[in-house]
């Protein structure tokens, strides 16, 4: 099986024997999966040849672009030297000390230790261990439940799914136990007649009833995205982290940032906790670790909690891939090429100015309520009445029929419920900006055109 088979055989064996996650497997058996077969900067090909601009930079996670070179030549030599150790037994190797102490170096305040995994989801199941860990060394074992939000993401483990706050993924196996959540810090969808600033403090607040609902000596952790990302790009109002922030310091809960997402230059500064002034004791990371060129998770510790259940013996934790030499060479190359490079600032002076002006603008389209946009991850709300912020009926399945539009115009963005989404690659150019923005409002206009037909617009 290569390339070149014909596209409909790929896609005949793909639906024999591919389960692909978070798809209707019968669905896309009968459409047909688009086979993508290269890579190049932003640009995506499929096996019909067609060029495709990725809005989405895969998913939130080829930071450095696509077909940088310098990460296959270090895969292939870290292969080549050792394809693999553990760390488990008393050994270590160089790739993972040098990314541990890298990771160490760009990471804000004291968050100088590492816990690797194979991915986001591992690394937030580590951090439950984590902080459960540490309050049992504490003397106090029973301080075990984390307060996390609905519509937040952290991952499809047992632990991240239940530490995430969808419904429908709690609904496909259940969830652990002793993870509670409070409401989300979405203004546009819930925020009602309330100030931006008023709902972001009434949201956060939220946080100390469930506080005192549970007991404030029961509640290990409070577990947020910067920005959620899967939810649909909440970016929440500016009172929202600060107030946060105030009650897990008044209590003394540990506050994990899940910056899967939002790290490693994704809202214009290395790491999203600094955007919005957050001060976490664990940051969970992933994505643009490695740039997604190989699977790589894990979570940065603070001292304090380094020390406490570091301190305490052995800790009953780990995955046989935690700092994999070869995924590790490749993450430690990407953080080289985006500090040679000045990625994080090319997004912070350039591509985000640039862009926001454009991505601004598309308020003006009959079909947006609102455009927001945090270094390179933004929204779209589409909406029939901008000034009630009016939703579509879930029948009309507005945000589908866009994203559709999109993928018909060479074009990759996300669609949740009835927003869209980009997240390109960090790398694009001003130009490409421009080419995303065109394709985006075609697609929007041709999406007016086909709502205004079925007379639901
Ligand atoms: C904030 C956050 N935390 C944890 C995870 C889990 O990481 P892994 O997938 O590597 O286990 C994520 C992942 N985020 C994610 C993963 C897959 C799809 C989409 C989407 O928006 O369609 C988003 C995430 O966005």
């Amino acid at each position: 099986i290569t390339n070149h088979l014909p596209t409909a055989e790929l896609q005949r064996l793909d639906a024999a024997h591919h389960f692909h996650p978070f798809t209707d497997k019968a669905g896309l058996a009968a459409k047909g999966a688009r086979v993508i077969t290269r890579g190049e900067g932003v640009w995506l090909t499929d096996s019909e040849g067609h060029r495709i601009i990725d809005g989405m930079a895969g998913l939130w996670c080829v930071n450095i672009g696509y077909g940088r070179k310098e990460l296959a030549q270090v895969a292939a030599r870290q292969m080549e030297e050792l394809a693999y150790y553990n760390t488990f037994f008393q050994t270590t190797h160089v790739p993972a000390i040098a990314l541990a102490a890298e990771i160490a170096k760009l990471a804000p305040g004291d968050l100088n230790h590492v816990f690797f995994a194979g991915s986001g989801s591992e690394a937030n199941d580590t951090n439950i261990r984590l902080v459960r860990r540490y309050w049992d060394v504490k003397g106090m074992p029973w301080r075990k439940t984390i307060i996390a939000r609905w519509n937040g993401y952290h991952g499809s483990t047992m632990g991240g799914g239940s530490l995430g706050g969808m419904k429908p993924i709690h609904a496909h196996g259940g969830m652990i136990d002793g993870i509670a959540h409070i409401d989300q810090p979405y203004w546009w969808g819930e925020g009602g007649d309330m100030s931006e600033d008023d709902f972001g403090l009434a949201r956060a607040r939220q946080l100390e009833e469930k506080i005192l609902q549970i007991g404030p000596d029961n509640v290990a952790a409070f577990i947020g995205e910067p920005v959620q990302g899967a939810g649909g790009v909440i970016i929440p109002p500016k009172t929202y982290w600060p107030e946060i922030q105030r009650i897990c310091d008044k209590y003394g809960i540990l506050l994990i940032a899940d910056e899967v997402i939002t790290g490693f230059g994704r809202t214009g500064n290395w790491f999203g906790s600094q955007t919005f002034g957050i001060k976490p004791h664990i940051m969970t990371i992933a994505k643009g670790l490695s740039s997604g060129y190989q699977p790589i998770g894990g979570s940065i510790v603070c001292d304090e909690v380094a020390e406490v259940v570091g301190g305490a013996g052995e800790f009953f934790h780990g995955y046989t891939y935690s700092g994999h030499p070869v995924a590790a060479a490749v993450a430690l190359e990407n953080l080289r090429i985006m500090q040679d490079e000045h990625i994080v600032e090319h997004v912070r002076d350039v591509a985000h100015p640039y862009l926001k002006e454009r991505w601004d603008a598309l308020a003006d389209h009959p079909l947006v309520g609102e455009a927001k946009l945090v270094g390179l991850m933004g929204s779209i709300a589409l909406t029939p009445d901008k000034a009630k912020r009016a939703k579509f009926p879930e029948a009309a399945n507005v945000g589908y029929r866009c994203r559709e539009r999109c993928f018909a115009n060479d074009l990759i963005m996300r669609a949740v419920g009835d927003r869209m989404i980009i997240a390109p690659p960090l790398v694009i150019t001003t130009g490409e900006i421009d080419i995303l923005v065109d394709r985006a409002k075609k697609s929007l206009d041709e999406c007016y055109q086909g709502l205004k037909a079925d007379g639901l617009f």
